[in-house]
């Protein structure tokens, strides 16, 4: 709700809508009646507008969005150009964060004041949507198109000072923000409204106009891939340099297309969906849950192994606040990795001071120091047999209430469990790499891990600022069980006809970061390789003895992976992989070796080559992946599809606007058409197992069910 309260002449309307007072339908109708009453009564002589509580809002009502109460009377356009018409001063006082709307009625506002501490920024473009409301036709009258064009396109937030410096903000207030307001308003009231009115000014430096939003639009279009809503924002953004009520109706025209486009549903699901995620569940047994288990209190962690996702776990342990104890048996290493985390959080730089941060470090190669921590968290080398005798270390030395968790990205964390004599209090945490930069964390439960344990990982994560999602324990987990499909396709596709440049650059246009075969070679080729030798798929030599090249263990196989690994083609690292890099750069150079390679591997083993349509790309490297999601649900190993899209979207860079895997599956492909593609290319393609469609699939196709209206169905 909001509230009405008179100070002398002043009405000051105080929206009331905890926790984030966003702008909901009662709220709006509630501010406009405030508006209408003070403007209607004489005693009232100038209007303040401020938040309750925590922040003053977080904007338009997302939950709303797509339901008739969002442009139900009052919408949001209708209440800020009520504000914007007022023939009475109104001050916008904010405080905490401030956000899309709450922007929008600031804007509408004739003053504006804020609290030193406040964050301002507009997160539109982030949910796919236009900032409407007038936003993109005032703010760039107020703080000039670069600034305008570089908040809402980046949807980054403003602090008080800089606002202030910008011009968006008249004051920025350090004592209480409502008696500073209510004088502020009172000191306006005789003030000439026109000139205060952001809609009749014209844009400051319109001459450089064509420049910035030049420059802009090159930025945007080679990072946008496949989003339209950036360079949809800056069209409105550009409609600013028209006469106000020109430019009001571009915008409108622009949020319309926006608002209707499948993209801005994505956008809105993947925001919800990494906020779902938290409520999290036991697929198969919904009594374990968030509310019924209680996490244990964790005030010191140990890190085991000080290697590249050791030191990134430990600064982001330090980062909140946490005393850390990190343990490598090699002293140079440890040495090393103490200077990284140092330099890291800030200390030691400038002066011999450490930061608050990087004084709760204590590094030691001596195993012992782990008695008093509450939680362990081992990230040593990728290895059943060494993580096995690790635990058992750990089990002897760490106090018996404390939890181990084991950094692995798809070891059988029962096996880890076993060589303890507490397999309740161990859990896999899979931190993605950099590991204090990677916003995903994947908790893996074992079959003996108890509530408790999930409670205090998933809470564990949301204090180091991850978003953690609870799995199954399976052989890669959910993540990497799903992405691995994609690179063997990928690699069937190259046998077929393609380059590795042909594949990655249909799935950068997709919207990827990087194609499977440049990731490959950030990654570095020989960690799978050393993955699939130890699986028995291959050996340093080549195939095993006795097995035909391109088929393993009963499946289609391509060996150009392990024969690359055997030339001691990492990628990055070694200068070369699928692509070569000229010294000291990271731009992958398409290779003839590689070309040359390719080739003979088809001619040696009577492989056609054809060309191959981008379509097919998209289906060969993403259905299989996504039919594996399926199989996931089905097999009871993810709470729902949001679980598994947050894992692809901030772990394995899937493009946001697309909603994730499952939902792309979903509202964009089609479960229907989906399935008759993974039957097609199951027809072509009889000898991989990852196109037989999962019975889940089927099912929710022939009986038309939508996977996510399923889901939100069935969640908690
Ligand atoms: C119709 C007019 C069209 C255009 C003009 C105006 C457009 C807009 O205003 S669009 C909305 C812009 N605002 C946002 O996108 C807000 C994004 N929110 C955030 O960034 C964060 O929530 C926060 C920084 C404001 C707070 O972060 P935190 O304290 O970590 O809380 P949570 O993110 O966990 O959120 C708690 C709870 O609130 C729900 N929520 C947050 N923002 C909104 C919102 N704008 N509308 C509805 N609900 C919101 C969030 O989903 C959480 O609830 P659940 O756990 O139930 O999901």
């Amino acid at each position: 709700m909001a509230e009405y309260v008179i100070y002398e002449t002043v009405a000051v309307l105080q929206i009331n809508n905890p926790p984030l007072n966003v702008l909901s339908h009662h709220v709006r109708r509630q501010l406009m009646s405030g508006l209408q009453q003070a403007l209607q009564d004489t005693a009232v002589r100038s209007i303040v507008i401020m938040g309750k509580g925590q922040i003053f809002t977080a904007g338009a009502d997302v939950k709303e969005f797509g339901t008739e109460k969002a442009l139900s009377d009052p919408s949001l356009p209708t209440l800020v150009e009520a504000v914007a018409a007022s023939n009475k001063p109104v001050v916008t006082a904010f405080h905490g964060t401030t956000l899309g709307g709450g922007v929008a009625l600031a804007l509408a506002s004739h003053y504006r004041l804020a609290a030193s501490s406040v964050k301002i920024g507009l997160p539109e473009v982030e949910i796919g949507i236009v900032p409407t409301c007038g936003v993109s036709q005032r703010l760039p009258r107020l703080v000039g198109l670069q600034t305008a064009v570089q908040m809402i396109v980046s949807a980054q937030t403003m602090s008080a000072q800089q606002a202030l410096t910008t011009g968006l903000l008249d004051k920025v207030v350090s004592g209480d923000l409502l008696s500073e307001a209510v004088g502020f308003a009172k000191s306006v009231e005789v003030q000439a409204l026109a000139d205060r009115r952001v809609g009749s000014r014209a844009v400051p430096g319109a001459d450089t106009a064509e420049d910035v939003l030049d420059a802009a639009r090159k930025r945007l279009v080679r990072r946008s891939r496949g989003a339209i809503a950036p360079l949809t924002c800056l069209q409105a953004i550009q409609a600013s340099l028209l006469p106000f009520e020109t430019g009001m109706k571009r915008e409108a025209e622009l949020g319309q297309y926006l608002w209707t486009s499948w993209q801005t549903g994505a956008l809105r699901y993947a925001f919800l969906a990494e906020r779902t995620v938290k409520r999290w569940y036991l697929p198969g047994n919904k009594t374990v849950n968030y509310r019924t288990a209680e996490p244990l209190v964790i005030n010191s962690v140990g890190v085991l192994g000080a290697g590249t996702m050791g030191v990134g776990i430990t600064i982001c342990l330090l980062q909140a606040g946490l005393k850390v104890v990190l343990i490598e048996a090699n002293k140079t290493q440890l040495d090393k990795a103490v200077t990284l985390i140092q330099r890291s959080l800030g200390g030691r730089s400038h002066s011999k001071q450490l930061s608050h941060q990087a004084m709760q470090l204590r590094a030691t190669t001596d195993y012992r120091q782990l008695g008093e921590v509450d939680l362990v968290i081992e990230a040593v080398f990728e290895d059943l047999a060494l993580k096995r005798k690790v635990f058992q270390q750990l089990d002897s030395v760490t106090k018996p209430q404390a939890i181990l968790a084991t950094n692995t990205s798809g070891l059988d964390i029962d096996k880890i469990a076993s060589a303890t004599q507490r397999p309740d209090k161990v859990i896999g945490t899979h931190f993605f790499s950099p590991a204090n930069v990677m916003r995903l964390l994947e908790n893996i439960y074992g079959r003996h891990t108890s509530p408790e344990t999930i409670a205090t990982a998933m809470q564990l994560g949301a204090t180091i600022g991850k978003v953690g999602v609870l799995v199954g324990n399976c052989p890669g987990f959910v993540g990497n069980r799903m992405k691995g499909l994609n690179f063997t396709e990928a690699m069937f596709l190259l046998e077929e006809g393609a380059e590795p440049q042909d594949v990655d650059k249909v799935l950068e246009e997709f919207g990827f970061a990087m194609g499977p075969f440049r990731v490959s070679d950030l990654a570095g080729g020989d960690v799978h390789w050393r993955r699939r030798i130890q699986a028995g798929l291959t050996t340093e030599q080549g195939p095993p003895p006795n097995t035909p090249l391109l088929y393993r263990q009963g499946n289609r196989y391509c060996p150009l992976a392990d024969m690359l690994c055997m030339q001691g083609r990492f990628g990055q690292k070694t200068g070369a992989g699928w692509y070569r890099y000229e010294s000291g750069s990271r731009a992958a150079l398409p290779d003839a070796v590689v070309h040359r390679l390719i080739l003979k591997h088809r001619q040696d083993n009577g492989l056609q080559r054809r060309n191959i349509s981008s379509q097919e790309i998209v289906e060969r490297c993403l259905y299989p992946l996504i039919n594996e999601g399926f199989r996931i649900l089905e097999e009871g190993l993810a709470a729902g599809p949001q679980d598994i899209d947050v894992i692809f979207l901030l772990g394995f860079g899937w493009p946001r606007h697309t909603g994730g895997p499952m939902y792309y599956a979903d509202k964009v492909v089609g479960l229907g058409i989906l399935l008759r593609c993974l039957e097609k290319y199951r027809a072509l393609h009889p000898r991989s197992a990852h196109w037989v469609p999962s019975s889940l699939l089927q099912t929710m196709a022939t009986q038309g069910t939508s996977l996510t209206a399923w889901a939100a169905g069935s969640r908690l």
